[in-house]
């Protein structure tokens, strides 16, 4: 089954395929229209428009978190409206979310807090406990594995949201302004972190209003301004 759904995600050309999507929520306005884009796998591009422009909608619309008012989205080559739960899941697992406010427990270490989405999973810890650590290292946090997220610095937080949304190896990853709350060195270090995700196969979005941070690596850019998404590549 698996490799028939990347069959036909590369038969389509993408991961992510939304032809003509809107979005309103509730009675409200169109906040997203007639959206049209792919994400090719292994591929790498920012979303990007002024804030409140609709790029979380988005990232959400991906994600199956909200279902588009009209219009097709398509994930792994299948259209999601058609796909029962139990496809859904294993559609979400094959993504990582880094989310703007990190959504780590604070109850649990870092470690703790990596490991959970292979833990849900039932896996042995003995499976995956040197794996955690290596990435947990990746990203720069080796010594601080054993701390619970609210004595961690607002960067720190973000590297172990990098490394949770990571840890289950996902085709996809999105995130949602992961440079927002680190300085220009941090951000460069968590950018370089991204690239070099993709070159191990990884399909990358970064949603950013940091022009600079754009101007350091050079990708297409799916631009968000009043609802319409154009790209520049
Ligand atoms: N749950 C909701 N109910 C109603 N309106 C919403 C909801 N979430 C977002 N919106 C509205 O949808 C529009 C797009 O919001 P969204 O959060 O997607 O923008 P954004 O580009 O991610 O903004 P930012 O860069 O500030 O995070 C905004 O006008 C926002 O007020």
């Amino acid at each position: 089954m698996a490799a028939e759904i990347r069959n036909a995600a590369r038969r389509d050309g993408g991961l992510v395929r939304f032809e003509n999507v809107g979005l309103r929520y509730g009675m409200g306005p169109e906040v997203l229209k007639d959206i049209n884009f792919s994400i090719a796998p292994r591929s790498f591009q920012y979303l990007t428009g002024p804030s409140g422009a609709g790029k979380t909608t988005l990232i959400r619309l991906v994600l199956m978190a909200l279902k588009p008012t009209r219009g097709l989205v398509n994930l792994f080559g299948q259209d999601v409206s058609r796909l029962d739960a139990t496809t859904l899941t294993g559609f979400r697992r094959r993504m990582g979310v880094v989310f703007q406010d990190f959504r780590l427990l604070d109850h649990l270490t870092l470690y703790e807090n990596v490991a959970l989405p292979l833990r849900v999973l039932g896996k042995e810890e003995t499976s995956y406990r040197a794996e955690v650590v290596e990435l947990l290292r990746w990203v720069g946090l080796g010594e601080r594995m054993h701390a619970v997220p609210p004595v961690l610095s607002g960067g720190e937080k973000q590297r172990a949201a990098i490394a949770r949304a990571l840890i289950s190896r996902p085709e996809l990853l999105l995130a949602d302004e992961p440079t927002g709350n680190v300085d220009p060195g941090l951000g460069r270090r968590l950018l370089r972190l991204f690239m070099e995700l993709q070159s191990l196969g990884t399909a990358v979005v970064i949603a950013t209003h940091d022009l600079a941070l754009m101007e350091l690596y050079d990708a297409p850019r799916l631009v968000l301004v009043d609802g319409h998404l154009h790209v520049d590549a």
